[in-house]
Formats: structure tokens, C-alpha cells, sequence
């Protein structure tokens, strides 16, 4: 497992990484929300309101494992699905949340598997993301969703929120950025080839196929 990061490095790594998932169009707006998990047990998320391609490291949150604001500008209004993900997934060091286009219009979709929201297309998307629960709609910000959210993080690492965008965890946020840009591609892929005969992985080339993250 990786050292824990100090606040100065996770302040960069967290900046650096919200600005390249801003300029290459994987959120928009002010959509989408990362944060890391720090050597003290705290976390250090992104504020609310703030577009990922502006966000400044003096301008970063903290709170503690429950969601609770420490310091910093006000965080996300989706802390407390972080801190949820953080408490279920013990070897979690980072979460990412996005809007990208095509996740989100997959959880747009009518009848959808709540179990696996996307088979598996591809062995990276197998090997990234493995299975993608789908949790109800829920207004964003809607602490509700947190109880769901941490029984559901307990076995899966990446889940789709319905009409709203993919929650990735892992142990670090380049695996936490992989996975999340691996599900964008699949979930464009599985939209492409929507009417045509597709032939995904078969359980048996999937399960071979462990899913990388913690
Ligand atoms: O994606 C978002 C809500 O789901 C963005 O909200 P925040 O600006 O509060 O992070
Ligand atoms: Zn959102």
C-alpha cells in the first residue's frame, strides 16, 4: 500500500488532477467533486460551487471521516457520499465524482440492472470497474442516499448514481481517475453499439479479469 500523503502534496496531486478531468471534458460547469484521504484520517475535497478547472489549493476542504467541515471553503455538497466510501472502503485513499456525458446518460436510461448498470465490453472495463451497482435517484446533495451508499461501497469500489454521474473509489486517485475515465469510455461504447448484436465478455473472461482497485 502507498504512505499516506501530506497535505501539501495531496493539495497539489488533488488540484493538478481536478484541472486535466476539466480540460480534457469529463466534467463541465461546476459538476463533479474529488478528494483524498490524509495521513491524519481527514479528508481534503474539493468546495462546493467551484468548477474543476479553476479550484485553487488554498481553496480546498476538510473534514473528518463523518462529512463534518473542518476548514477550508465550504466542501461539496456530495461529502458525505465521500466520507461513506471512505468509511466502507478502509484502503480507499481517493474518490472521484463526475458528470462525464456518457455515464450520465447511461443512468438516464429505462431499465437499467440495478445489480451491474454496464456488462462488461472490454477486459479494461473488467479489470477497472468490474461490476457498477446502480443506486436510486436522489437530489444531488441528498444525505439520505448515505446509508445505501456505504452498504453498497462495502463490495463495490465504482457505483453509478441514476440520472446523475459515476462515484469511483480507490487507493490512490490515479487508479481512482483511470477507473472513472474507463467506465466513461465503456458507458460510450455500450451507447454505440446500442441496436447492434454485441457479444460482451463472457462471465467465465470477466471473472479471470480481478477488478485492480481496493
Ligand atoms: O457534482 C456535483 C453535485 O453532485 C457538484 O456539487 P459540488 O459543487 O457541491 O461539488
Ligand atoms: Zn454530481
Amino acid at each position: 500500500m502507498t504512505a499516506p500523503l501530506d497535505d501539501t502534496t495531496a493539495r497539489v496531486l488533488l488540484v493538478r488532477t481536478a484541472r486535466s478531468l476539466f480540460t480534457r471534458g469529463l466534467t463541465h460547469g461546476s459538476t463533479g467533486n474529488l478528494s483524498l484521504r490524509l495521513g491524519d484520517g481527514g479528508l481534503l475535497l474539493t468546495p462546493t460551487g467551484s468548477s474543476l478547472g479553476a479550484v485553487q489549493e488554498a481553496d480546498l476542504s476538510r473534514t473528518d471521516l463523518a462529512g463534518r467541515h473542518l476548514d477550508g471553503l465550504k466542501p461539496t455538497k456530495e461529502a458525505f457520499l465521500h466520507a461513506a466510501f471512505y468509511r466502507a472502503r478502509p484502503d480507499a485513499r481517493a474518490v472521484v465524482h463526475l458528470h462525464s456525458t456518457h455515464a450520465v446518460a447511461v443512468s438516464c436510461l429505462d431499465g437499467l440492472d440495478p445489480a451491474n448498470a454496464l456488462p462488461p465490453l472490454t477486459a479494461y472495463y473488467a479489470m477497472r470497474v468490474g461490476t457498477l451497482p446502480l443506486l436510486p435517484y436522489h437530489a444531488p446533495g441528498d444525505s439520505a442516499l448515505e446509508p445505501l451508499a456505504e452498504q453498497t461501497a462495502r463490495s463495490h469500489h465504482a457505483v453509478l448514481l441514476a440520472n446523475h454521474g459515476p462515484v469511483v473509489a480507490a487507493a490512490t486517485l490515479e487508479q481512482a481517475t483511470d477507473a472513472i475515465e474507463e467506465l466513461e469510455e465503456t458507458a460510450k461504447l455500450y451507447l454505440l453499439l446500442r441496436g447492434h448484436i454485441t457479444r460482451p465478455l463472457t462471465p467465465e473472461q470477466a471473472a479471470v479479469l480481478v477488478p485492480t482497485s481496493p
